[in-house]
């Protein structure tokens, strides 16, 4: 098994959350590329997409995506879109093992309803658009993963004990 970990996953899954918890538990070192990107640029995500559009945020997704892929021991949390380029998918396909962390748009829509951070929610139907970028990018994650969890009636601690199973299962 790779020295990495990288979670995938919808926004709302959990991979900033469980992923720092991963990496406290690992020794690793976590990284999140939206983070990541925030810091390069100093402006949030949001504010990123107001002045570039979505595309101008891919363009440094995939750089940002291409640095961290290089790195070892760490585990990183990926933005929610970073499987809809097939470079990004062979970067992590690549260089870690790769966790898509599962739930239903039901699910991820009450778990990102308060936050106004995630512009592609934005809408007048977020729920309705969680239920389209599920449909679109389910198979994208499934494509890159080496494991996929439920995270459904899961806490983020019960989730990490799994994980950990897992892993040493697999190791
Ligand atoms: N298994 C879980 N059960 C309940 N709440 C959860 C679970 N996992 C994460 N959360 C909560 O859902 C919210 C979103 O989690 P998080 O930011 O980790 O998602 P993400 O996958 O990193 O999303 P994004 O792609 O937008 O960065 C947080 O408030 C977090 O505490
Ligand atoms: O699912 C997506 O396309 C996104 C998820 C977030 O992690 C951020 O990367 C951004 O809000 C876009
Ligand atoms: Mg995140």
């Amino acid at each position: 098994m790779p020295g990495n970990f990288y979670l995938v996953g919808l926004m709302g899954a959990g991979k900033t959350t469980v992923g720092r918890a991963l990496a406290r538990a690992t020794q690793k070192t976590f990284y999140d590329s939206d983070h990541e990107i925030e810091a390069r640029t100093g402006a949030r995500i949001p504010m990123i997409f107001e002045i570039e559009g979505e595309g101008g945020f891919r363009e440094r997704e995939a750089e940002t995506i291409a640095e961290l892929s290089k790195l070892h021991g760490i585990v990183l949390g990926t933005g929610g879109g970073v499987i809809l380029n097939p470079i990004n998918r062979n970067h992590l396909r690549r260089n870690g093992y790769v966790i898509y962390l599962r739930a239903s748009a039901e699910e991820l829509y009450s778990r990102t309803c308060h936050d106004k951070n995630r512009p592609l929610l934005q809408t007048a139907d977020p729920l309705g658009k969680l239920k389209e970028l599920y449909e679109l990018r389910d198979p994208l994650y499934r494509e890159v993963a080496d494991l996929v969890i439920d995270t459904s009636q899961q806490t983020v601690n019960s989730l990490l004990q799994l994980l950990l199973k897992e892993l040493e299962r697999q190791a």
